[in-house]
């Protein structure tokens, strides 16, 4: 089943075009990683998957349907930095989104409904290694667990499309990779769909089933305004991951495996885009 349909997406602010002509079908349970220079628009691209920013032509389904207008509780975000309330603790955070979503339909939980929420939270809380750090507030926490527990809030919501802002671009090499094991066990256990925007080529085939880049394909200074960054490679990543099966590519999740992401990297099947070939450049500033 297809997840997300976007259909021939505009966006443009005011005369600058950021993004032009895209057309994407991501699978049900796919890990999109979304590539490209900065600048092209790919932060945009996922606001409007949110449904923070409206394309301003093109249409964009969700599980066949058109995307609701308002960010729903259907998908969830993780950016960089800045995902979690710092005014909360930890348990708070995890609790807060089905707090005020039960708010809205009940009226605020007490007694035995609150504390199931709790108990819910405190194991998601366990699920992402965050266990007896639930009265710390979130300056108390390395930026490692903070994303941890930006995860654990999103995923509390149980949401059908996750979607990812380079949340991993900000840690240590060692607290990525160690992050990079949770989020792959936690999209072969967690029934979603996930798109992901990063600038490490590496992360990318590290996680993603497939790799899609955005790139300005004429990108003239005269042509900048006029002209938005499209689809121009999308990648098949091989061997085919396959959520909730793992495969040697993935053994450092697997119980009592050394890790062993060393043996071999992922190569890819490209798909047709519909964009002329181009040489795969993503500089970073
Ligand atoms: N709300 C806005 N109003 C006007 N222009 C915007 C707005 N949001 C983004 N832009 C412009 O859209 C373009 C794409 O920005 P976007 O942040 O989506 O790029 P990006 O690919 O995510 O960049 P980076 O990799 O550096 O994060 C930029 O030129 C930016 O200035």
């Amino acid at each position: 089943m297809t997840a997300i349909v976007i259909e021939n997406v505009w966006k443009e602010y005011g005369d600058q075009v950021v993004l032009e002509s895209v057309n994407l079908s991501v699978e049900t349970r796919a890990f999109v990683a979304l590539v490209g220079p900065s600048g092209c628009g790919k932060t945009t691209f996922l606001r409007m998957l949110l449904g923070q920013e409206k394309p301003t032509r093109g249409r964009i389904l969700l599980d066949g349907a058109a995307l609701p207008p308002e960010p729903g509780p259907d998908r969830g975000v993780v950016y960089q930095r800045y995902s979690v309330f710092p005014h909360l603790t930890v348990l708070g955070n995890v609790m807060i989104g089905p707090e005020l979503r039960g708010a809205r339909l009940l009226g605020r939980r007490f007694g035995a409904a609150r504390r199931a929420l709790a108990e819910e939270a405190r194991s998601m809380l366990a699920e992402v290694g965050l266990a007896g750090n639930e009265n710390k507030y979130p300056a108390q926490l390395s930026g490692g667990m903070q994303q941890r527990l930006a995860l654990a809030q999103a995923l509390m919501m149980k949401p059908r499309v996750l979607l990812l802002d380079e949340p991993f671009g900000a840690l240590d090499p060692g607290i990525r990779a160690d992050i990079h094991k949770l989020m792959k066990r936690l999209w072969n256990e967690v029934p979603m769909t996930v798109v992901m925007v990063t600038h490490d080529l590496r992360e990318a085939f590290t996680l993603a089933t497939r790799i899609v880049a955005f790139e300005r394909l004429r990108d003239r200074p005269e042509e900048r305004l006029r002209y938005g960054a499209t689809l121009s490679r999308d990648i098949d990543v091989w061997p085919p991951r396959i959520a909730g099966r793992t495969t040697i590519y993935d053994a450092d999740i697997l119980p009592g495996q050394d890790d062993l992401t060393s043996l071999g990297h992922s190569f890819g099947t490209t798909r047709q885009t519909g964009a002329s070939e181009h040489a795969t450049r993503f500089p970073h500033p």
